[in-house]
């Protein structure tokens, strides 16, 4: 390859044009189960809908997001369902920490949480819709990558989340 041609390629490349996209920072982020029991004593789990206009659009996902510079994740869980849902959340025991690569270049570190009581109204504050799931339905809502081995072995049972 002549010299210029191959300074050229590096520019290109430099400039996003081609080549493998430069790693994203991994983002540090709190989500929550939040649970009840209905009327025949089954468990529910509440799960929201992203906005057609929020990134990664009409997902759904468990309320939560970023861990802000200086919290704790416990901290940044009940700062979130305040903001999100309007609630005071008591954060229970985490269920378990998922670490995921999205193909955009952006990846997640995911903790999660049981929260089994609350105080406030429930209010959906930012997303399309909020409902109230049993476990062996989960896998029916088209649910964010990062979290689909959590669905599935929520559904089939493999990971309790009872005391
Ligand atoms: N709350 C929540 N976030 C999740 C889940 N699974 C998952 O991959 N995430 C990712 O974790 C990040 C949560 O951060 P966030 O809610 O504060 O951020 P956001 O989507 O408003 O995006 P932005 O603030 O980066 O623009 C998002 O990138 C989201 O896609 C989940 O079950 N709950």
């Amino acid at each position: 390859m002549k010299k210029k041609e191959a300074i050229r390629r590096l520019d290109a490349r430099r400039n996003g044009a081609a080549g493998p996209r430069p790693p994203k920072a991994l983002r540090m982020v709190v989500a929550a189960l939040i649970l009840r029991t209905d009327e025949n004593g089954c468990e529910e789990v509440l799960i929201c809908q992203r906005k057609a206009d929020q990134p990664m659009a009409l997902k759904w996902e468990f309320p939560g997001g970023k861990i802000e510079a200086g919290e704790g994740p416990e901290e940044a869980l009940h700062r979130e369902l305040n903001e999100e849902l309007g609630i005071f959340a008591e954060i229970g025991p985490p269920l378990t920490r998922i670490r995921h690569n999205y193909r955009n270049g952006g990846a997640v570190d995911l903790q999660f949480f049981i929260v089994r009581s609350f105080t406030g109204a429930l209010e959906n504050r930012i997303f399309r819709q909020i409902l109230w799931s049993g476990f062996g339905a989960l896998p029916e809502y088209d649910f964010l990558a990062a979290d689909l081995g959590l669905i599935r072995d929520l559904a089939d049972g493999k990971l309790k989340v009872s005391d």
